[in-house]
């Protein structure tokens, strides 16, 4: 698998009268992994859903390895917050088999990737199970392989281990860092946690706080990994993003009517 580089250029996204995005410009190498950080209800699932094709800017254009998205591909994978986007009436292989199976790729050649890809998420002993007698973080590999059979070079992923617990969460982080230096895809992942940010990202970036919303800075995380998110590097990195997210987190409930300008 191969990571692709992704090309944002002046990228606005509307609904109706509604700005939601206003000219987002950003270049992603192929392979990095990016985070993104911002309010809620900023913007970023909606910047990542017109990278994944659902959302078509108003203004504006997304290019993958210089071909423009005009829509969904399978080149860009989307892994989402709830497990349940995976099918609760297939086994976890039939589940992981099935974008191969609807692409035409023959049967032996797909029980392969599910081979393989039920390793590498850890879930080879689980295969034949369905995905309620999983647990939660169990769901979320399965999701993750499922997304990856289809050989992306782009995966998405909105708070994949938000509805996770704390412990869970920091294994699920760990086993990401592995797979995807396993895969060299190119990873973009939205979070409200500043520490799995730290922890996952080549680079962070931030957004303002919409409507309107666009990237306000960007962070090189410099860190070696395995990354600890007690490190001295990482709680100067934290301090930084949360004063600047801060700001924008005020202006969003300034926006709001439900904070004092200045507190
Ligand atoms: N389909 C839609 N129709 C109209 N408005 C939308 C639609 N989807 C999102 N929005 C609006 O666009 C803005 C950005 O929403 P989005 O979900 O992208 O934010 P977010 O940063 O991902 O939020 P959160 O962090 O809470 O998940 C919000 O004001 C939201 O209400």
């Amino acid at each position: 698998m191969r990571g692709a580089a992704l090309d944002l250029d002046a990228v606005t996204i509307k609904f109706g009268d509604f700005t939601a995005v206003d000219s987002v410009d950003v270049s992603v190498r192929a392979g990095e992994f990016i985070c993104l950080l911002g309010p809620s209800g900023c913007g970023k699932s909606t910047l990542i859903s017109a990278i994944a094709g659902f959302e078509k800017p108003a203004n504006g254009r997304i290019h993958l390895e210089g071909q423009e998205i005009r829509g969904a591909s399978l080149d860009v994978g989307m892994v989402f917050q709830s497990s349940e986007a995976l099918f609760d009436w297939l086994t976890i292989r039939q589940n992981i088999e099935y974008g191969p199976k609807m692409r035409g790729v023959a049967k032996k050649e797909r029980q392969a990737l599910a081979d393989e890809f039920l390793s590498l998420v850890g879930l080879a002993h689980c295969a034949d199970q369905l995905p309620r007698q999983l647990s939660g973080g169990m769901r979320q590999r399965a999701q993750i392989a499922r997304v990856l059979a289809n050989e992306p070079r782009v995966v998405l992923m909105d708070e994949p281990f938000g509805a996770l617990d704390a412990q869970t969460r920091q294994v699920m982080q760990q086993e990401l860092d592995r797979i995807w230096r396993t895969s060299g895809c190119t990873v973009i992942f939205v979070t409200h946690d500043i520490d799995e940010a730290i922890v996952l990202a080549d680079r962070i970036l931030v957004m303002t706080a919409g409507p309107e919303a666009t990237i306000k800075s960007s962070y090189d995380v410099d860190i070696p990994r395995p990354r600890d998110e007690a490190g001295d590097e990482a709680i100067a990195l934290h301090r930084k993003l949360r004063e600047d997210i801060g700001a924008e987190v005020r202006k969003a409930l300034q926006g709001q009517g439900l904070t004092q300008e200045g507190s």
